[in-house]
């Protein structure tokens, strides 16, 4: 297992979607893929579904990078964005590799504009030319997905009903499929109102997680395009609910709570 020197880190969760946030900005912190790994293992390290490490950035407020699980690296973390919000308090822009987010922090949690989403193959990507408003392709009752990029990339499948679906079996199947050469986070929806839906994701790199806020914003945007579901839309997730706005043509602003559990310092990881 990769060591390194040691570190503070915060402990937070957006919905239950865990975190471990290490604040670079005054002395850098050696990270790669096998060193998340390791932290991120929930045995022999401190345990999480993304790694996420703030840095100084020319450009913006800070330079986020997010980890997740298995160590591959993300380009957005809706839920961890608004864990940062709360770190760097009041108004702030970072720079992630899925684009500069704004992030705002208010009471007990934030609101955060994810920037505009994408809808053309290449930009999801996918591996050939196709309709993202519905993919031809199926895994067994999972058929005919909308597929959205912000900043990541995600597969949506609305349902009669998200808790009956097998998602720990089909998750990684979808996951992992040639037609998503970066892989996708895999989001299982279904419509109560057209201002709420209900969400469950498997996630690119961390499995089943609790709340996936990258998900609530791709399956409310797709919902809304769709014509399922009018701006702003309840996202009901098995931690929690997020709230997301969004008019084509314009971004996604996402608001949910960001909760810090503990600060605390690493030796030996
Ligand atoms: N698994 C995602 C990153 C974390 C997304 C999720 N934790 C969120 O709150 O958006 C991916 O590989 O694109």
């Amino acid at each position: 297992m990769a060591s390194g020197a040691p570190f503070r880190f915060h402990k937070m969760h957006g919905l239950g979607n865990d975190f471990v946030v290490i604040d670079a900005r005054e002395s850098a912190v050696a990270m790669d893929a096998a060193r998340a790994r390791a932290i991120a293992d929930r045995r022999e390290g401190i345990g999480c579904d993304q790694l996420v490490l703030i840095e100084p950035s020319a450009t913006a407020d800070a330079k986020i990078t997010f980890f997740n699980a298995d160590g591959s690296l993300a380009e957005s973390c809706g839920n961890a964005s608004r864990c940062i919000a709360q770190l760097l308090g009041g108004e702030s822009r970072v720079e992630t590799a899925g684009g500069v987010i704004a992030l705002i922090a208010e009471g007990e949690g934030a609101t955060v504009d994810m920037g505009a989403p994408r809808f053309d193959w290449d930009a999801i990507p996918l591996a050939y030319p196709v309709d993202t408003a519905v993919l031809p392709v199926a895994w067994d009752e999972l058929e005919a997905p909308i597929a959205v990029n912000v900043g990541n990339p995600h597969a949506i499948f609305f349902v009669p009903d998200t808790d009956a679906v097998a998602l720990d079996r089909l998750g990684p199947l979808i996951e992992h499929d040639a037609l998503f050469p970066e892989r996708v986070n895999v989001n299982v929806a279904t419509i109560e109102s057209p201002q709420r839906l209900r969400l469950r994701v498997w996630e690119r790199g961390a499995g089943l997680t609790r709340a996936c806020g990258t998900g609530a914003c791709a399956t409310a945007v797709a919902a809304i395009r769709s014509g399922r579901a009018h701006s702003p839309v309840t996202v009901a997730l098995p931690g929690g609910e997020l709230v997301i706005a969004w008019a084509p043509g314009g971004t996604i602003r996402m608001t949910g709570p960001a909760a810090h559990v503990f600060t605390g310092e690493a030796r030996g990881l």
